[in-house]
């Protein structure tokens, strides 16, 4: 087995910039090796930020921006690629592959009167690989929809790999814009591992923070620390969204339910709270919105002993605090806790999920998108120099 150099790309639903992780890869499917070499947040310039917003919204949304944005976000991501590898002194020529997740920037998993089941991510690859000189795996969802699975969550096929537990449960949750978790029991197998999407993440926090205090977000859950959360209100606003909070898993939301819809909404019929006491109720949804699930999908059937938390949430000690009161039956860890980083684990994802295309391994967990099998995911865009 030979050791090689990848970068992995994520640039998530929160749009605050695009993690970069530099990893050595050997192996494939269990017999994967991957070690975090180093790793980078890039953030997006204000104006990229609000273009891309712009085009995740129904009202402003053209098509020429998003063609616009396909290509502009493929050199920010080639700078990500630069970036990471520059800091830590290995040459782009040492680079094997990247794997790039892209900006989703439309998510809909089902046929609806207007749509159908599609999903968009978008950071055009050929830029990628031509200011790289790199080989690029890209567009990972769409083969998984192909075969009927909702295109996410992805992660779940990488947690089974790196975090499988012998001795014991463990549920493995993001908290990035969504929230999403990976169950992996005990000695699991591939066919017992599932995954869903538990509903928001940071989003709705991001977005009461952006109104109302014109942050981009409650750093250390510091603002919401020192409001009053009024649970009833709570369990109103995930009324809102019953069906999805209701639906057995698999499933998976997006923007489309927790973004600027949602944020309205709570802001307009609320008027009479103080920010701190909304950004508190929101803090508090979230976790409330993990712990229902657990307690509505994983617990009836699982033994979880321990659940590890990810992703930019897991900064947020005021959401910690209430997931860790809500599921006091469990050890409510973050990963630097058992040895990995919390920030960098779904860009390495995207680096091991394009290990397993190049190896011509499927990269789905049909469990966790509902997919009818297993499939081999995402494009190839060759390195276009020979090396
Ligand atoms: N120090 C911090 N304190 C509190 N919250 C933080 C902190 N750092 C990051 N966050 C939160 O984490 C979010 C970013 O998380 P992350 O990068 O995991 O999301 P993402 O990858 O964009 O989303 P997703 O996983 O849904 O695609 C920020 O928008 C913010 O809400
Ligand atoms: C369509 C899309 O981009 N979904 C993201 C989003 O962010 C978290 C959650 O919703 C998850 O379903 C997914 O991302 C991670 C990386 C995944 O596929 O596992």
């Amino acid at each position: 087995m030979t050791k090689q150099y990848a970068v992995g790309l994520m640039s998530g639903t929160s749009v605050d910039g695009i993690d970069a992780a530099l990893v050595t890869i050997e192996g494939s499917g269990t017999n994967t090796k991957v070690e975090l070499v180093h790793f980078v947040t890039t953030s997006f310039s204000p104006d990229l930020k609000e273009r891309i917003f712009q085009a995740m919204s129904e009202n402003q949304s053209t098509s020429a921006l998003i063609c616009s944005l396909n290509f502009e976000l493929g050199e920010v991501f080639a700078n990500a690629v630069k970036q990471v590898c520059k800091e830590a002194h290995i040459p782009l020529d040492k680079l094997s592959f990247i794997g790039s997740h892209g900006q989703t920037i439309y998510h809909q998993p089902f046929q609806t009167k207007d749509t159908f089941p599609s999903t968009l991510q978008i950071g055009e690859p050929s830029i990628i690989a031509y200011h790289t000189k790199t080989k690029v795996v890209s567009n990972f969802r769409s083969m998984d929809m192909a075969a009927g699975g909702e295109g996410a969550p992805l992660v779940p096929y990488s947690d089974y790999l790196l975090y499988r537990s012998n001795s014991h449960g463990r549920a493995l949750q993001n908290i990035g814009g969504i929230g999403n978790v990976t169950v992996l029991p005990k000695k699991p197998s591939l066919q017992n591992v599932f995954a869903f999407d538990t509903g928001p993440g940071n989003m709705v926090i991001d977005g009461l923070c952006e109104r109302l205090q014109g942050i981009p977000f409650d750093k250390g859950g510091m603002i919401a620390s020192k409001g009053m959360v009024h649970d009833t209100l709570a369990q109103n606003w995930l009324e809102w969204e019953s069906d999805f909070f209701n639906k057995t898993p698999p499933k998976s939301t997006g923007r489309e339910m927790f973004g600027e819809v949602f944020v309205n909404k709570i802001i307009q019929e609320n008027h009479h709270l103080a920010n701190e006491d909304l950004i508190a109720t929101a803090t508090y949804l979230t976790a409330l919105s993990i712990a229902n699930a657990y307690k509505k999908f994983v617990f009836p059937t699982h033994d979880i002993y321990e659940v590890i938390v990810a992703g930019g949430g897991s900064f947020n000690r005021t959401l910690l605090h209430w997931l860790r009161e809500l599921l006091p039956h469990q050890e409510v860890k973050v990963q630097e806790d058992i040895g990995f980083s919390s920030e960098a684990k779904e860009a390495v994802a995207f680096a091991l999920l394009a290990n397993e295309t190049l190896n011509g391994n499927p990269g789905n967990v049909p469990n966790a998108t509902g997919a009818s099998e297993p499939v081999i995911l995402g494009s190839i865009t060759p390195c276009p120099v020979k090396k």
